[in-house]
């Protein structure tokens, strides 16, 4: 189990955040276009799967890998920029503290790479 992961408090916390995260993408008119055609609730399993990974919590995530998942939507780092920032929002309103989300978002940031221009 990571500190990180338990720290943050673990998967209770972890499915509040992506669930705040979510409501501030879509209410956000320069990234939900994005999402216009995305089954939010599936890939909101997905996303927490994920980040608990990135967190070194449990090994749960199934999905497709982050370049062929972002493939054809020309995602530029202004948009990574704005999920990110409503990520660490999302973080800070559920508890998070400052220092565990900058060590999440360094985490975040080493699949940049990955997800941008596909
Ligand atoms: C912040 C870092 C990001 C991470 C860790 C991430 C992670 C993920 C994951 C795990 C999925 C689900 C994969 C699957 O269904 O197999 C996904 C899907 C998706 N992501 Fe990202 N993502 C990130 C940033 C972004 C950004 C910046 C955008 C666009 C502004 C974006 C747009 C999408 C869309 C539209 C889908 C759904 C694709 C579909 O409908 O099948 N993502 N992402």
């Amino acid at each position: 189990m990571s500190a990180l992961y338990e720290k943050i408090g673990g998967q209770a916390t972890l499915d509040k955040i992506v669930a705040d995260l979510h409501k501030r993408i879509q209410a956000d008119s320069s990234v939900n276009t994005f999402f216009a055609k995305t089954d939010m609730a599936k890939q909101r399993g997905h996303f927490v799967a994920f980040v608990a990974q990135l967190l070194e919590g449990p090994k749960q995530y199934a999905g497709r890998p982050m370049d062929k998942t972002h493939t054809g939507m020309n995602i530029q780092p202004q948009h990574f920029d704005v999920v990110a920032k409503h990520l660490s929002d999302a973080m800070a309103a559920n508890g998070v503290s400052a220092d565990d989300i900058s060590a999440a978002m360094a985490r975040v940031s080493n699949v940049k790479a990955a997800i941008l221009n596909k």
